[in-house]
């Protein structure tokens, strides 16, 4: 084992193998993003498939929220912030110009780490998304998307009776649980998690994260997390970042079980972090 920066070609090798038996759905290359004067992520690249769930992990400030906001480029709404490189979805370049970049985080939804349900009624969560895409052409359409998406995100049988109460008097296990249902309701392709657990006790986390595994398939997902049995248990790959560099990305049981770097292995050893 060694810790000198690993090269180019071997990082698209590694990629590759980690991902070559399923189609990719996002594409990043050579990514950096810089918050003024300080270089927050360096150089990524990285491919997210369609049919896995990814875990980015690694310790505090080593741009793990960072990378995850590029991929829906939320972080065009920090002033500051300025991202170079190539990410692409279905093969489209994201920050091209054209880009509609509404339309990009429908397709691209987000979970933040803090439940943030709209002081809206459970119902009018869900339904504000799809009501601004025109996704339903009827109120019956509009209760059908309703209905499904609060399904998905396992929380209909929670609901069904109190539609019209506030979202904000859910619990947070369930509100986490709204949230993921509006993101679900516009029909996205990829799902962004960041640290979606950290606010919720450990009976709402085993439910997100069982929910993380029954939208596996359905979705691309990705996940920040601190917690490392979080990522062991949900993802079958995992990324782990360093300084703003990605330092290592493979099958999850591999970082955990025999990492390639030596900061890799220190950090799932808990040396740092
Ligand atoms: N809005 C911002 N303005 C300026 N600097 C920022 C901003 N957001 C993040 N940074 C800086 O970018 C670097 C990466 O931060 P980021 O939040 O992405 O890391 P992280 O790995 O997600 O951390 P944590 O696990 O603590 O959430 C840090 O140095 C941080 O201080």
């Amino acid at each position: 084992m060694n810790d000198t920066p690993i090269p180019q070609a071997a990082l698209d090798r590694a990629i590759q193998d980690a991902t070559h038996d399923t189609p990719t759905k996002m594409s990043a290359r050579d990514v950096n993003v810089f918050y003024g004067a300080t270089h927050a992520i360096k150089n990524v690249s990285i491919d997210i498939d369609m049919d896995k769930v990814v875990a980015f992990i690694g310790p505090s400030g080593c741009g793990k929220s960072t990378f995850l906001r590029t991929l829906n480029r939320m972080n065009d709404t920090i002033p500051i912030a300025r991202t170079e490189g190539r990410i692409t979805l279905d093969g489209e370049d994201i920050y091209s110009s054209d880009m509609d970049v509404v339309q990009l985080r429908a397709r691209v939804g987000m979970v933040f780490q803090k439940p943030n349900p709209f002081p809206k009624s459970i119902y009018e969560n869900v339904a504000y998304g799809p009501r601004i895409h025109g996704l339903a052409a009827s109120k019956a359409d509009m209760d059908t998307i309703v209905e499904q998406s609060l399904t998905r995100a396992g929380l209909w049988g929670e609901v069904k009776d109190r539609l019209q109460d506030s979202g904000t008097a859910l619990s947070g296990g369930q509100q986490q649980r709204l949230c993921i249902a509006r993101a679900i309701a516009v029909d996205p392709e990829v799902i962004l998690m960041d640290e979606p657990c950290s606010a919720l006790d450990p009976i709402a986390t085993a439910k997100i994260e069982e929910l993380i595994g029954e939208l596996r398939g359905r979705y691309a997902i990705v996940i920040v997390t601190h917690n490392m049995q979080q990522a062991a248990r949900v993802s079958q790959r995992t990324a782990f970042f360093h300084l703003g560099n990605l330092v290592e990305y493979g099958v999850t049981s591999d970082i955990f079980t025999n990492p390639r770097q030596n900061r890799t292995k220190d950090y799932i050893t808990g040396r740092y972090g």
